[in-house]
């Protein structure tokens, strides 16, 4: 004998699965030690400090191709300041390299033989070059900035175009796959910035690489041992920077791992929508407590980095400083022994000094195109993978309105949930102008078969026709466009009452006044909007300043009139009225089972309160992805099955001495 059949049964608990006790106290958060790398590893870190981890070589020979990619993605985006970026780069390059020749012009006049006056003199038409060049450098790099500055905007518009398109439109399967969606908010967050912050790293490194190359050419005609000495002297600088570069990446990625741990804390604590329960359950001072310690441990990290920092600077200074000294002593030696004219020994400095500016920022931008270049072959592969996973497109469509919609021997499995298919061999007919409504335990395959007749899934084996058109001969978009959905937990656009209604017809802007005033009419919408400040032009948010936040109950009643709005022939409606009242439930199903349009529609009703599916035409009882009944509601409780036992039990609520039937299925 169950507990139910006992007299004044009740119903059992559920069931606990063999759930073992939590422990008695967890750490909020990771030890201190470990912080930075639990969140190391995060998906939306995955390349963070990526190239202090890779080896010189590597990121070296890759340049070519990041590069090359840039300028395609920049050409794609905007072809004129592309080139226009191009060619005044290079001839602000060439006017450096110029310039610093004009400065050896400069140098070998005040070094001559003669009165001062005289050397001054002569020296004042290079010296006037040397100013003109340095002048049309200016407005050369300021024309780069300027082309730089349009072109940066343009590819993240079109990037973040094609990334929210192809997002938006994927198969609902491939959100479903948790990894889409991390995918998804690294691509979105990451690797549209870095995509676009690459180009200016790499217009950053072409330009130091030519200054570099600008000073050996000059340093070369000066004299050709000078070369040597040159790559002598930068290559310790080189290492020094590129040891810097790289704890100055690792730093900075341990130091924002950090912050958004914290981050999450101070979200919570800010959330308008945790803000009731925070205060109710208390939960604030857990959270400040959790969040001040995290600070504490950021102060720290941050007085630790400082020292680092301050103490590979010093090292870095040392080893450039000691080179540059040696390059100076043997630039010396050279001009002691005749083999460079003082005036030469001069310029070779500056060009020394040039190059070893210029080999700095090589080293910064290498270190940060690389960087960038990964997150951005993330977010091309990720819309690769979008293009790959769109819905299906053989170029034919259903004519629109349906007569008959059926239903063989269908099977669904989720992705990535291969225990058990949702839909096992479910097979049902729907026709025009009838009401079919689907019951069952939760989990038993309801929503999901409402989905597939959507078009939103793809049955793994089995098929739906529509009027003896099989869907997968059809474009996946024209069945959704025939079908309109009302789901369990509506979507709260915070867009203004008319929008929320319309935006099911596509759009957010126009609306047909007469159709929307009937769908709000006959949801229970109509007396909600009519009671709003701006009625129909009302933001449905707290956000806004006129904004209005509706009950869950009215919010139910939008996504009604949204499902109505649509006039579509096929009307999905999944728990519509769990969170309405009484009255404006039964309007609900006044309007859906009697409505004006119920001729030519099929509607789908999803309900687990049993008396708002007695007048259904048919209905079918799901258990575990299979139909286990089917039929009218007389017919059923005739059957004497689960449905009967499942509509007693509930009666049975309404007449409290009544005895309660037994809750377990009976398939
Ligand atoms: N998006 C999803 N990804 C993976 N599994 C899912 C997904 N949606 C539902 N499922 C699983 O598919 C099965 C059927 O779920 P479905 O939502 O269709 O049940 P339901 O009968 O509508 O339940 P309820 O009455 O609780 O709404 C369940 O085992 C559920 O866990």
């Amino acid at each position: 004998m169950t507990d139910a059949e006992q007299p004044g049964g009740t119903v059992p608990p559920p069931r606990d699965g063999d759930l073992p006790l939590p422990p008695a106290s967890a750490p909020a958060a990771p030890a201190e030690g470990d912080l930075g790398d639990e969140l190391a590893e995060a998906y939306w870190a995955t390349y963070d400090g990526a190239a202090a981890r890779t080896s010189l070589w590597t990121i070296l020979g890759r340049l070519p191709g990041i590069g090359r990619r840039v300028l395609v993605l920049a050409w794609r985006a905007d072809r004129r300041a592309t080139a226009a970026v191009v060619v005044l780069q290079l001839v602000s390059a060439t006017t450096a390299s110029f310039g610093l020749l004009a400065s050896v012009g400069v140098l070998q006049a005040l070094f001559a033989q003669g009165a001062t006056p005289d050397r001054v003199r002569s020296a004042l038409p290079s010296l006037a070059l040397v100013v003109g060049l340095l002048m049309a450098r200016a407005v050369m790099d300021a024309g780069v900035t300027l082309f730089q500055e349009r072109l940066t905007p343009t590819v993240r518009r079109l990037l973040e175009t094609e990334f929210l398109q192809l997002t938006a439109g994927v198969a609902l399967e491939a959100v479903d796959d948790a990894t889409w969606s991390d995918d998804a908010h690294r691509a979105h967050d990451r690797g549209l910035y870095f995509a676009q912050q690459s180009i200016a790293q790499v217009l950053e490194l072409a330009s130091a690489l030519m200054g570099l190359a600008g000073a050996a050419s000059v340093l070369t005609y000066l004299h050709p041992l000078l070369l040597p000495l040159l790559i002598a002297s930068v290559i310790p600088q080189g290492l020094a920077s590129v040891r810097s570069a790289r704890a100055q990446f690792l730093s900075q990625v341990r130091h924002s791992t950090l912050r958004r741990r914290m981050q999450i804390f101070s979200w919570l604590l800010l959330d308008e929508d945790a803000a009731a329960e925070l205060r109710s359950s208390t939960a604030a001072a857990a959270l400040l407590a959790e969040h001040q310690r995290l600070a504490v441990t950021i102060e720290r990290e941050e007085a630790r980095l400082g020292r680092e920092a301050a103490r590979t600077g010093l090292v870095g200074r040392a080893v450039g400083g000691l080179a540059t000294g040696l390059t100076y002593a043997a630039l010396a030696w050279m001009t002691i022994r005749g083999w460079l004219p003082l005036s030469s020994g001069g310029a070779a400095v500056l060009a020394v000094r040039t190059s070893q500016s210029a080999l700095t920022r090589i080293v910064l931008a290498t270190h940060h195109a690389y960087e960038y270049a990964l997150w951005t072959s993330d977010l091309e592969a990720f819309l690769d993978q979008c293009r790959a996973r769109l819905p299906r497109r053989t170029g034919r469509t259903l004519p629109s309105g349906v007569r008959v919609i059926t239903v063989e021997d269908l099977t669904f499995t989720y992705p990535g949930q291969d225990a058990r298919p949702a839909l096992d061999g479910v097979s049902m007919r729907l026709a025009a102008g009838s009401t079919v409504a689907f019951v069952g335990a939760n989990g038993s395959g309801k929503s999901t078969m409402s989905k597939l007749l959507a078009g939103l899934y793809v049955p793994d084996s089995g098929t739906i026709r529509w009027d003896g058109t099989d869907i997968m001969d059809v474009d996946a978009e024209s069945i959704q466009a025939q079908v309109a959905m009302v789901l369990q937990d509506p979507v709260q656009w915070p867009l203004s009452a008319a929008a929320n209604i319309t935006i099911s017809a596509g759009s957010i802007t126009e609306a047909e006044p007469e159709r929307a005033h009937l769908a709000a009419v006959e949801s229970g919408a109509a007396p909600v909007i009519a009671g709003l400040p701006r009625q129909w032009a009302t933001p449905l948010s707290r956000r806004f300043k006129t904004g209005r936040q509706l009950s869950g109950g009215n919010w139910a009643k939008f996504a009604v009139a949204r499902g109505l709005y649509k006039k579509a022939p096929v009307l999905v409606l999944d728990e519509p009225t769990a969170s309405m009242d009484p009255r404006a439930e039964h309007a609900v199903y006044r309007a859906v089972l009697r409505g004006q349009h119920r001729a030519d529609r099929i509607t789908v009703l999803i309900s687990h309160r049993l008396a708002s599916v007695v007048e259904c035409d048919r209905i079918y009882v799901f258990h575990h992805g299979r139909i286990i009944e089917e039929g009218d509601h007389a017919t059923l409780m005739r059957r004497g099955g689960e449905y009967a036992a499942m509509f007693t039990l509930q009666a049975a609520a309404y007449q409290p001495m009544a005895p309660h039937a037994s809750e377990e299925p009976r398939p």
